[in-house]
């Protein structure tokens, strides 16, 4: 199977994490798109941070209904912080009957050079990349291994949805109802 990797802390999962996953399941040549729930992203550090489990639960909540959205757990067991290029070897191994190909929004496009051995990502797996709203220049956009997809965006983000609900507000719609609901049976972000 084709199948498109898309990375993330996802602290919480939100709907505009949902309609690219879904987006590039169906309306793409993937099979399946793995969310692949990283504990540590090199580049952000934050101390509303959730433990890994639930953020991987939020996920599994999320995409229970949606045969062609699996959730993985591979960084939990690998060295932190989460390097993409160290997943993406350990995923190929472990899962050599498949082809993988990284899904990114093009805002990472602009940063992309300072990832670790980004050339070596380049040479042996296809992006799949969505716009981001003012996304700066980049040098991929004619790259062979970069390809443009169309996909729908919502102007919301997880620290969007963790400040709202430290402020009281609601957070309806902006994520899956079952994660709603297990934020608030566990209290999480107040
Ligand atoms: N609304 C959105 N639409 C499309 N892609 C998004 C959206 N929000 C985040 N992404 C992308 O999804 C991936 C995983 O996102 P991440 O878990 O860091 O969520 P986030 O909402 O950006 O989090 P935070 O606000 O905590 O930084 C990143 O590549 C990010 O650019
Ligand atoms: O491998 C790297 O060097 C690298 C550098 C920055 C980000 N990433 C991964 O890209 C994913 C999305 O990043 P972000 O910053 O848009 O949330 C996240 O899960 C990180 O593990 C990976």
């Amino acid at each position: 199977m084709k199948i498109g990797l898309f990375f993330g802390s996802f602290n919480p999962i939100h709907m505009g994490h949902l309609i690219i996953g879904n987006t590039m399941a169906y309306n793409t040549d993937l099979d399946e798109v793995w969310y692949i729930v990283s504990p540590q992203n090199p580049f952000k550090k934050n101390k509303s941070l959730l433990h890994e489990f639930d953020r991987l639960e939020m996920v599994e909540k999320a995409i229970a209904d949606n045969f062609k959205l699996k959730a993985s757990d591979i960084e939990f067991s690998m060295p932190k912080p989460s390097y993409t290029i160290d997943t993406l070897t350990v995923l190929s191994e472990k899962f050599s009957q498949h082809e993988f190909v990284l899904i990114m929004g093009e805002d990472n496009l602009v940063q992309f050079r300072n990832w670790k051995n980004y050339e070596k990502i380049l040479e042996y797996y296809q992006l799949y990349v969505y716009p981001r709203p003012n996304t700066d220049p980049h040098e991929f956009e004619n790259h062979t291994s970069v390809k443009f997809e169309e996909a729908p965006l919502l102007d919301i983000s997880a620290t969007y949805i963790r400040n709202a609900i430290k402020n009281g507000k609601s957070i309806r719609y902006m994520v899956k109802e079952e994660v709603e609901k297990f934020i608030e049976l566990k209290g999480f972000y107040l």
